[in-house]
């Protein structure tokens, strides 16, 4: 796997690692993670805020984690969530890849059932996908300081634990950023977001992504839930994907500073 990298070249700079499209119909996410390379570009040199962030953090940026899924999508079915494989001898398709890393893989909130959405794969990281992922983070720990996973629908920006509702050791801090992160967020349209523990926030549910890479080492892991609240649903109108992307970069660019200052 090769996600993009943005920033100014330079040895062992700190790094964040940002994926979109884990899930099929989750449209927007993709344009958000492209909504970010070309801010990135364009304010390097211009936006002082950013372009600090730039020279002294990398950002891997993958903008469609699921691409078979994400073409699937577009193609037969709007609303399909899983990756495209084969599950042998069986005739359902698909593993759910936010529930198909070693996280307490596959007790709750997931399935092992290949029909179900949230059917957490024959093993931890079975999907190309999931594997390429765990390998990239696994072979950039020391310089993967945060992991933003970006996801939709219900506006809503999600920390460890997922998998239990014990606390994770970092909870206070994960917390405090995410209630900042929020409010910056909130700033520019009103958009409302909750934050919290995935597990108390959204529903328990294992194999998680943003669960894995915490348990990893990556200590400034989050997953965004983007808008709207169910108006729309994944079925998102272009005419809010400008303002989307435009506050969510906030959020964003909040927690990386926090990151560059604090990791
Ligand atoms: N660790 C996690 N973090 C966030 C979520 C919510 C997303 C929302 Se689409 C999902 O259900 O996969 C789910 C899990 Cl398992
Ligand atoms: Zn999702
Ligand atoms: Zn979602
Ligand atoms: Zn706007």
């Amino acid at each position: 796997m090769h996600p993009l990298r943005v920033g100014k070249s330079g040895s062992n700079k700190k790094a964040i690692f940002i994926d979109c499209g884990f899930h099929a119909r989750e449209w927007v996410t993709p344009a958000f993670c492209q909504w970010f390379v070309k801010e990135a570009i364009n304010s390097y040199g211009s936006d002082e805020e950013f372009t600090n962030l730039l020279d002294n953090l990398d950002f891997y940026i993958l903008p469609v984690l699921n691409v078979d899924g994400y073409a699937y999508s577009w193609t037969n079915d709007r609303l399909w969530r899983k990756t495209r494989s084969l599950n042998k001898n069986q005739k359902c398709v698909g593993t759910d890849p936010n529930r198909n890393f070693d996280a307490a893989w596959c007790t709750g909130g997931a399935s092992a059932s290949p029909c179900s959405t949230v059917y957490c794969g024959s093993t931890p990281e079975s999907e190309n996908e999931t594997k390429a992922l765990g390998d990239f983070i696994r072979n950039n720990l020391s310089s993967i300081k945060g992991y933003l996973t970006i996801h939709s629908y219900s506006q809503m920006l999600l920390f460890p634990y997922s998998y239990t509702n014990l606390r994770a050791k970092d909870h206070n801090e994960l917390n405090s950023l995410a209630k900042s992160a929020v409010e910056k967020l909130a700033t520019l349209h009103g958009t409302v977001y909750t934050y919290g523990p995935g597990g108390k926030t959204i529903y328990i549910s294992a194999g998680g992504s943003d669960d894995w890479a915490y348990d990893t080492g990556v200590k400034y892991s989050y997953t965004f839930e983007l808008r709207d609240l169910g108006t729309y649903g994944f079925l998102l109108p272009e005419s809010q994907i400008k303002d989307t992307c435009e506050e969510t970069m906030l959020a964003v660019k909040h927690i990386a500073e926090h990151i560059l200052n604090n990791a």
